[in-house]
């Protein structure tokens, strides 16, 4: 396997790290890595949440690999979108995965990396992180879901801002807009991503993945239909192993004890 992207896995929780220096770029090999890893944790049974890093401090990532640009200049329309698409499978695949995902940004979160920590559930940034879209410097624009997933997160005046002055933001700023979860000193971010994931990892996946899928898919769905996604999912868990070891183990006063079935 590449090691451009590495996995490791303990206690129910997996880490991925981006491992392409100086600046962890994304580029065509490293997306397909990326993939590679997903398609394994989604079936792997063991993990229960996940975290995605990049490897050293200066950067989580910082974008398309923009050396592979004056290739796609020259390619065809087809082309183009094939390469636009595999990104945005990529991408899908992390957003749609049944385990939570925390993005740990330890440095700069630029263009393809900023929509890479777009499609996790949870952000957490060290304080020197750098946050943003620049990709309007190149005369382009994000084309790797950022367009859609950050107006979601920060509301479109804030996303068409960033999206078109193309500047980078503080981690401190991005929390207070509400585009990370938390921020915390350079290189604590570790401890602190792996303290909320073995927390998670503690919990139900039968729990995680619904709330997970309520919560995405009633996003695009009126709350009709989102209300009835729920009243679907909560029906169905009822029939799982864990919410009676739950339930019991509340009644017996101790800590329960999850299977995931
Ligand atoms: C669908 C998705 C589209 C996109 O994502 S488009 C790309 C969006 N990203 C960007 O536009 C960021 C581009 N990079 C930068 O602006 C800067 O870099 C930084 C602010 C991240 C860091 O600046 P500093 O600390 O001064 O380092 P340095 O000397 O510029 O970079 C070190 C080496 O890394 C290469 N590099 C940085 N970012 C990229 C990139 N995105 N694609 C390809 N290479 C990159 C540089 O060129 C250089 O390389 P060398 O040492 O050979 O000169």
């Amino acid at each position: 396997m590449s090691q451009l992207v590495q996995f490791t896995k303990q206690d129910g929780v997996a880490t991925v790290t981006i491992d392409n220096p100086p600046m962890n770029v994304l580029s065509t090999r490293v997306a397909q890595a990326i993939k590679d890893i997903f398609l394994q944790i989604k079936e792997d049974p063991e993990v229960i949440a996940v975290i995605v890093t990049g490897n050293g401090d200066r950067a989580f990532m910082a974008g398309a690999d923009i050396k592979e640009f004056p290739g796609w200049i020259e390619l065809g329309k087809e082309e183009v979108r094939k390469i636009a698409k595999a990104n945005h499978e990529v991408f899908n695949l992390i957003e749609d995965l049944r385990q939570p995902t925390i993005a740990l940004l330890n440095g700069f979160t630029l263009g393809g990396g900023c929509e890479l920590a777009l499609a996790c559930d949870i952000r957490i940034a060290e304080e020197h992180a750098k946050l943003g879209l620049p990709e309007v410097n190149l005369g382009l624009f994000p084309g790797a879901g950022g367009t859609q997933r950050l107006p979601k997160l920060v509301g479109p005046a804030k996303a068409k801002e960033i999206m078109f002055l193309g500047e980078a933001i503080t981690a401190n700023e991005s929390l207070s807009i509400g585009l990370v979860n938390q921020v915390v000193p350079k290189g604590e971010g570790m401890r602190a991503a792996k303290s909320m994931a073995q927390k998670i990892a503690g919990q139900s996946l039968q729990a995680l993945s619904r709330i997970k899928k309520a919560v995405n898919e009633g996003a695009d769905q009126p709350l009709d239909s989102a209300l009835e996604l729920e009243l679907n999912l909560f029906t169905d868990i009822f029939s799982t192993e864990d919410v009676r070891e739950g339930v019991q183990a509340f009644i017996e006063k101790r800590a329960a004890k999850f299977t995931h079935k």
